[in-house]
């Protein structure tokens, strides 16, 4: 990844700014570039708040099972009905969280050729992307990110995060390493139990998910949408539902998440002791649970004064295990929803073919079923 440094830092500056998305330069213009213009239909305000339903998770992290009984009543009627709920008392150290957010700050504010440095490579979901302008050229997001992966290892000396930080960026993001990694692993642990969770909700074997789980390789992406000149023209991420398993979402104080609930876009109020959690488009409970839970809607607008950040973690499967509804469900359904798959076809998929909107799932089964014979 480091040696696409110097074929950058030799690029001529107006090279870099029209190559890529350079805020500091963006900024400056009285408008926002036509790439960035969304259809007005996707930029419709939202006009309520979310009621997202608020689920304690202490009692049950605890054991507690008239407690978990609660957690799981709420998790089922919001996974029913659109996909998305919130948690608190979920365990994660909140001097962790504002860690993450201090060290991605420091990566954003780099000059633009280091980020570029580590750009993601065409394929790849690693590195760093402005406006993903490498991969589309209409309907940009106002946003820069940098995505890494993240999956449990013996190697405690070099584990898979700080590594990542390490290789890329160097000495000077070591703490950065270190401080994601310790996010990844508290993501990571909360997932699995939020996966329990589901499990018992569905009426499925309370560890049905974890195996799935336990050795897959999850994304960790931290957004950054710069303040924009005509917020009312551009997204921060356009509509889409999250092509992965379940994403376990910060956003800080700004606000900005909205979500297409009961027709309506509503926007989820920022709460720094939460976390935002929602079902990834099939993949999987949506995909394992038969479609009987919804992936939901969402996308995140961008602000006129302020920058905004937001740190998603999004769980995933083992890449080459297949992902299918559990037996006793299809049973019970009487059909089955979806044809077998694993993440790494999903994967393939949105990283090379198809860019991640509200029709991910009916488009990735259609070029399935054509591009592989498969049947349902
Ligand atoms: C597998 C992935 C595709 C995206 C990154 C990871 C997890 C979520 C996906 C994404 C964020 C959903 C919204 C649209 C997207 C294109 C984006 O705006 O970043 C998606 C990611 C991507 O393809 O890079
Ligand atoms: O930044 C946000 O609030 C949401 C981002 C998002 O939906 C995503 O990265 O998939
Ligand atoms: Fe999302």
């Amino acid at each position: 990844m480091n040696s696409g440094f110097c074929m950058v830092s030799s690029l001529k500056h107006q090279e870099v700014q029209s190559r890529f998305f350079d805020p500091s330069w963006l900024q400056m213009q009285p408008h926002v570039p036509m790439s960035f213009v969304w259809p007005k239909e996707c930029v419709v305000d939202a006009n309520e708040e979310f009621q997202a339903p608020m689920v304690d998770l202490g009692g049950f992290l605890r054991g507690d099972e008239d407690a978990t009984h609660v957690a799981v009543k709420l998790i089922r009627k919001a996974c029913s009905t659109h996909g998305f709920f919130q948690v608190f008392n979920h365990g994660v150290d909140p001097l962790l969280i504002a860690q993450a957010y201090q060290q991605m700050d420091a990566f954003f504010k780099l000059p633009i050729d280091r980020k570029v440095s580590i750009r993601k490579t065409p394929g790849s979901v690693w590195g760093y992307s402005g406006a993903h302008a490498d991969r589309f050229s209409s309907k940009l997001p106002w946003k820069e990110t940098l995505s890494f992966p993240f999956h449990d290892d013996n190697n405690t000396l070099d584990p898979v995060v700080s590594t990542f930080f390490n290789s890329t960026l160097g000495q000077d993001f070591q703490q950065a390493g270190v401080v994601f990694q310790k996010y990844c692993e508290s993501m990571k642990e909360l997932g699995m139990k939020l996966l329990e969770l589901l499990a018992i909700s569905l009426g499925v074997d309370r560890l049905h998910y974890k195996e799935l789980f336990e050795d897959g390789c999850s994304v960790m992406r931290c957004n950054f949408y710069p303040s924009c000149q005509e917020p009312s023209l551009a997204l921060g991420t356009g509509p889409h539902c999250d092509p992965t398993s379940l994403t376990i979402l910060h956003q800080d104080q700004v606000g900005g998440l909205d979500v297409f609930a009961d027709n309506t876009w509503q926007t989820v109020p920022p709460r720094a002791r939460a976390l935002v959690v929602n079902i990834g488009d099939t993949f999987t409970v949506q995909a394992l649970s038969n479609g009987r839970y919804k992936s939901c809607l969402h996308r995140a607008v961008v602000n006129k004064y302020k920058e905004r950040r937001s740190l998603a973690f999004f769980l995933c499967p083992k890449e080459d295990k297949v992902v299918r509804a559990p037996e006793d469900i299809v049973r019970r359904d009487g059909t089955k929803q979806y044809p077998d798959f694993t993440w790494s076809n999903l994967l393939e998929f949105t990283q090379n073919y198809y860019r991640a909107d509200e029709a991910t799932l009916h488009n990735f089964t259609k070029w399935l079923l054509s591009s592989k014979q498969q049947t349902l």
